[in-house]
């Protein structure tokens, strides 16, 4: 991501969300996003995924340039070459946990790769319940499906937006461990935006958000590390 800045609205209601930001995410790498509440960390994930396009600068993807697509042009690379996992799980009730995970590559037209699908089953954990419907899982079984669902299409990365949020906290637990085996394991490159300072400790690198800046990366993050820059932030201040 070179320079990118995210203008919403015009004139006297325009809002900078972004402003200039310039960062390249390591491939193979878990990198978390902070930030207070209104930093730009959804836009800057939306900006990085394709979701959105940025008012200026570049986003790539590996060689692609992402700024200048057209809207289709962006579903067909999201579709192919990025995972999704979202706080809500997003499945489709009517269908089975097989079903929902090979949803997108039926809307993409491609086969199923039967054992990299049975791999990705037993990897999240669910092999034995293939055949059962999203409201007969817990919700961290249905977050484990949304990653598996994520992992499926093979994407050079996959982008989480609170991928915790909805759980309790030995189930997060249990979603990031999984988050961090996809990258330790399989050499997925994942970055996730996230309030709290556990889900970050997973990540490789933290990088923090202030206003639509970059204003602070860490390594080896832990909890108390990224609470205190956190806190110094201001982001929990009342
Ligand atoms: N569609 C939009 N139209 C206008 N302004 C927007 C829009 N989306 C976001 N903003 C503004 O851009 C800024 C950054 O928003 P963004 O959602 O990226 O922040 P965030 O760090 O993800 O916040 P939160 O932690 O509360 O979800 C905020 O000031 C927000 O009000």
């Amino acid at each position: 991501m070179d320079v990118v800045s995210k203008v919403y609205g015009k004139g006297r209601n325009a809002v900078a969300a972004l402003r200039e930001v310039s960062i390249g995410l390591p491939r193979g790498g878990f990198t978390a996003v902070m930030g207070p509440s209104g930093s730009g960390k959804s836009t800057f994930l939306h900006c990085a995924a394709g979701l959105d396009r940025p008012t200026a600068g570049s986003v790539r993807l590996g060689g692609t340039e992402l700024a200048t697509m057209s809207e289709t042009q962006l579903t067909v690379l999201r579709r192919a070459r990025i995972g999704f996992v979202f706080q809500a799980f997003n499945l489709v009730p009517s269908l089975t946990v097989t079903q929902n995970i090979t949803l997108p590559l039926r809307l993409a037209g491609t086969p199923v790769d039967r054992p990299w699908l049975a791999g990705i089953l037993a990897r999240v954990g669910l092999a034995d319940r293939a055949d059962h419907r999203p409201a007969q899982l817990s919700g961290g079984q249905q977050q484990r499906v949304a990653i598996a669902r994520a992992l499926v299409t093979r994407p050079e990365v996959v982008f989480g937006d609170e991928p915790t949020g909805a759980l309790d906290t030995m189930t997060a637990r249990d979603v990031l461990t999984l988050l961090r085996e996809t990258v330790d394991q399989l050499g997925q490159t994942v970055v996730m935006v996230t309030h709290d300072p556990v889900a970050a400790s997973y990540a490789d690198t933290v990088l923090f958000l202030a206003d639509g800046h970059i204003v602070d990366t860490m390594a080896a993050p832990s909890p108390v590390a990224v609470a205190d820059r956190m806190t110094r932030l201001g982001a929990w201040v009342r």
